[in-house]
This record gives C-alpha cells, sequence and structure tokens, in this order.
C-alpha cells in the first residue's frame, strides 16, 4: 500500500470513529510498537548466540569518543549492520559497532557510535538499544558525549560530570516513553510515568570525583541540554540556555538516560567541552563538526582514564 493509500486510510479512520482512532500514530508510539519486547528479545537472543557471556556495564561513545572501546580486552566486535532491525550511525564520528569483552576486569558492552534525531531516527528509536543492553545483563549505562560549553567559565577539552539533564524534546512532547508502555522491559514492573530525578546516581558521581581527583583531572559537574541539532545554536539560543542554568548543550543522551531510567538502569553521564559556544555578535568563531571530532580525540586519553579506573571500581553484580 502506498503512504498515500495508507494516510488516506487512516484519516478516514479518524474521521469515522473520532480523535482516539489517532492514539499511537505519535512518531514514538510507531517505533515503540516495532520494537516490541519480543523483538528486543529476538535482538538479544541473536547477540547471545555470538557472545555468551553478560555484560554488566554498557558504555554508549559520543562523538570522537569511540576509541574507549579498543580499550576492550577478549573483544567480540559485532557490527550494527550483522544485527536484525538495528539502526546504523550515519554520521562522522560514530562507528557503527556494538564491542563486547572486559575493561578493567569487568565485562562491557560498548556502543560505538550512536543515533541522533537529527539523522531522521525518532528518539525512541535513538535510544532503544538501551534497553537490549540491559536485556543483556548490564545494571549499569555510562553515556559520554561531545557537548559545546555554555557556562563561560568552561574551557575546550574540559570534562563535566552530568549532574542532570534538560530534556526539551520531551519537554516539547517528544518523549521516547510515549506511546504503550510495557511493564516488562527491566527487572521490576516499569510504570507509566517513571521518575527521572535521580537519573543520573549520586554515588557513582562522588566515585567519579574521587577517580578524577586521583589522577589531577579536573572535573566540573553541571547540567547538560539536548537540543534537536542538527544546527548549532543561535547566539539568542545560548543566552537563553545561559539564563536556564545550563552548563552544556548537546544533541544526545536524554533520551537514552530517559529509556535507561524506565529499565532500572544506575547512570553516569560525562560530557566532553568540545567548543565554547557563542554570546556575543561580534564573535567570529563558529562550533563546526570535524573540530568537535578533533577536540574529542584530542582529549579522549583523560575521558578514557577516567572511565577505566571508575568501571574497575564498581562491584561484580552477580545477582
Ligand atoms: O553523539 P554526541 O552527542 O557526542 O555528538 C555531538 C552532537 C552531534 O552529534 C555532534 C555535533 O558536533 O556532536
Ligand atoms: N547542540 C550542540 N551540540 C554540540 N555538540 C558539540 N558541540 C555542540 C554545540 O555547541 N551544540
Amino acid at each position: 500500500m502506498s503512504n498515500n493509500t495508507q494516510s488516506k486510510k487512516e484519516s478516514a479512520l479518524i474521521a469515522e470513529n473520532g480523535p482516539w482512532a489517532a492514539v499511537g500514530e505519535h512518531p514514538n508510539a510507531i517505533t515503540n510498537r516495532f520494537y516490541t519486547y519480543e523483538r528486543v528479545q529476538e535482538i538479544v537472543a541473536f547477540i547471545q548466540n555470538i557472545v555468551p557471556a553478560k555484560p554488566e556495564v554498557a558504555i554508549i561513545c559520543g562523538s570522537g569518543l569511540g576509541g574507549l572501546a579498543e580499550l576492550v580486552v577478549d573483544k567480540v566486535v559485532i557490527p550494527y549492520a550483522d544485527i536484525p532491525n538495528f539502526p546504523r550511525s550515519t554520521v562522522a564520528g560514530h562507528r557503527s559497532n556494538l564491542v563486547f569483552g572486559i575493561l578493567n576486569g569487568i565485562s562491557v558492552v560498548c556502543m560505538q557510535g550512536r543515533f541522533h534525531p537529527y539523522e531522521g531516527y525518532t528518539t525512541a528509536a535513538c535510544a532503544f538499544p538501551v534497553r537490549v543492553m540491559q536485556m543483556l545483563g548490564a545494571h549499569t549505562l555510562i553515556v559520554t558525549c561531545a557537548a559545546g560549553g555554555v557556562n563561560k567559565s568552561y574551557r575546550v577539552g574540559d570534562i563535566m560530570l552530568i549532574k542532570d539533564h534538560i530534556n526539551f524534546p520531551s519537554m516539547a512532547g517528544n518523549n521516547p516513553l510515549i506511546g504503550h508502555n510495557d511493564e516488562r522491559f527491566g527487572k521490576k514492573i516499569r510504570p507509566r510515568f517513571p521518575p527521572v530525578g535521580h537519573a543520573y546516581d549520586r554515588q557513582y558521581a562522588s566515585q567519579m570525583k574521587q577517580v578524577a581527583a586521583k589522577h589531577n583531572i579536573e572535573l566540573r559537574e553541571g547540567v547538560y541540554c539536548a537540543l534537536g541539532g542538527p544546527c548549532y545554536e543561535t547566539i539568542a539560543e545560548i543566552n537563553l540556555l545561559r539564563v536556564l542554568g545550563i552548563d552544556a548543550v548537546g544533541m544526545s543522551i536524554v533520551h537514552e538516560v530517559t529509556l535507561g531510567a524506565h529499565c532500572g538502569l544506575r547512570m553516569l553521564g560525562l560530557a566532553l567541552i568540545t567548543n565554547k559556544c557563542l554570546f556575543e555578535y561580534d564573535s567570529t568563531i563558529e562550533a563546526v563538526h570535524e573540530d568537535v571530532i578533533r577536540i574529542s580525540e584530542l582529549k579522549a586519553n583523560e575521558l578514557q582514564q577516567l572511565i577505566l579506573d571508575f568501571v574497575g571500581g564498581i562491584k561484580t553484580n552477580k545477582t
């Protein structure tokens, strides 16, 4: 059936039966109807056939930060393209691999490449791999990303521990949990209205601060906000974000953390400040993705050191 015929049929259905016939037609609801619990189970079974060992920690690598996965030993690499119904990353600085193995003594799975809404994926599609990784056995999710520094005191190359986030897409009605709430995702019953006020684990945050202090790495702590992208921000937008108390701005993480909270993961977030945001109209510097990747790769070692040490300190969960 052509798209046109399909939408004519849907319109006729709504005209005949009222607006409730459209329930479930939000793009995220459609995605969630596709990535059902059973489909996630199928993907998990496919992966377990290749890698029987359970990962404990899931790591999502941000722009230019995929090198972390190279530190994994006893590695098994599964290209996204080989996994049934798995999306592919289309952005420079993001490879498209799931990397399994051991990182500083703990079993991990790394997403070497993430999905962003500006690539054309719904936020539900961008985030659904979090459910896959949780179902594979992960109890912890570490999200990393490149971000622009909104806080005027931040410098290029700073690493920010994410204390909290502002999910602008969700505030505008684009939350990855829109649609049917399948209570089976996660170990407990997952609620229709999950709390996210403590999505970033406070104990993990203080452990990360200790790791940074040990390595003499200055760690900022602040609020990350996600916008839809792919444009970088206007000067007026940056000034607005600053008034709102936002420290760093990016185009990812928040939908992943939302699903992570829904399925009960303990989470830690790190943003690498790859560029200073524009505040002044007479400034001539503009953000460019090539610079974002260059700075990420330049500072990757520090970020990797932090994560390596941090995961080494996570108590193995044998339950
Ligand atoms: O995947 P992350 O959030 O690290 O990537 C950021 C946001 C855009 O994808 C890109 C812009 O340069 O970097
Ligand atoms: N939205 C946004 N994302 C980024 N990712 C890296 N730098 C930036 C930035 O300045 N703005």
